[in-house]
């Protein structure tokens, strides 16, 4: 994994009259764990959803292994290999946890034909228990899933974005609604996956962040505030005012 896998050129968008997001320019490399942060309302869903083909931005460029991404739905967006996790917990409760991350995998067969020529089901199943693998929940696949805990649930979740076999995977914010030990598994998890392929969060818990990226962005009423590696991010005065009275803080 090396090069530039995604560009994000002059992002601007706009809500009505109010601007979410304002002229943000960001490369990032393939192989990278990168984290989004910044205070409520700095514009990182908005962002993340422009990312993800979510939203469509109101000016700027997106460029994914050099092709423009502007104006494809989304589905077309996870078959060049984006996928995403939801902060919104998406599984279905009285379904198994394999099939769970089965049906993600059939509702790809359907928007493009990847397995034509193959053994569908076996190839289907395959998938699910590979991706079940990689977080972690192999050894639950025929629990219901409402049975696991929170922090296996969020770990559900990924393992459905992961389905679609993504060289990028953008979380929107893993560890929210988990205690410390959950935390603790979960970065785990994220260190992991971030071995193989490039991995962008959105979070809050700014200790975390710094503790697990390579990369931090720093955005602030929709503009890039700050852009760097952990210890530039750490001292930066202007990251610093910002999250100064903040809940979240450095802690
Ligand atoms: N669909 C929308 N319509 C109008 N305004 C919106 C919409 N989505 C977001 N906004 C506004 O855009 C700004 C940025 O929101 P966004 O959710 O991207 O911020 P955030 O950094 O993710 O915040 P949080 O940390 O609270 O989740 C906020 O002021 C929000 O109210």
């Amino acid at each position: 994994m090396s090069g530039e896998l995604l560009r994000a050129e002059g992002i601007g968008k706009r809500f009505g009259g109010f601007v979410a997001l304002e002229d943000i320019t960001l490369s990032f490399a393939a192989g990278q764990l990168t984290s989004i942060i910044g205070p409520n309302g700095a514009g990182k869903s908005t962002f993340f959803n422009i990312l993800s083909g979510v939203l469509t931005p109101t000016s700027g460029k997106l460029h994914f292994r050099g092709r423009e991404l502007n104006g494809l739905p989304q589905h077309r967006f996870v078959h060049q290999g984006i996928s995403r996790s939801y902060q919104i917990t998406n599984i279905f409760p009285d379904l198994s946890v394999h099939e769970n991350v089965r049906v993600a995998a059939q509702a790809l067969t359907v928007s493009f034909d990847i397995w034509r020529n193959r053994d569908r089901l076996t190839e289907l199943h395959a998938r699910a228990d590979a991706a079940l693998d990689a977080v972690g929940l192999l050894g639950k696949r025929g629990d219901l899933a409402k049975f696991l805990s929170h922090g296996q649930q969020r770990a559900l979740e990924i393992a459905i974005a992961l389905v679609s076999e993504p060289e990028l995977l953008l979380l929107d914010e893993p560890t929210a609604g988990m205690g410390p030990e959950e935390t603790k598994d979960m970065v785990a998890l994220l260190e992991r996956l971030a071995d193989k392929r490039t991995v962008l969060l959105v979070e809050h818990k700014m200790k975390m962040v710094l503790g697990l990226s390579k990369r931090v962005v720093v955005l602030h009423h929709g503009r890039l505030l700050a852009d760097g590696a952990p210890d530039e991010i750490r001292s930066n005065p202007d990251v610093r005012r910002v999250y100064l009275g903040q809940s979240e803080g450095y802690g």
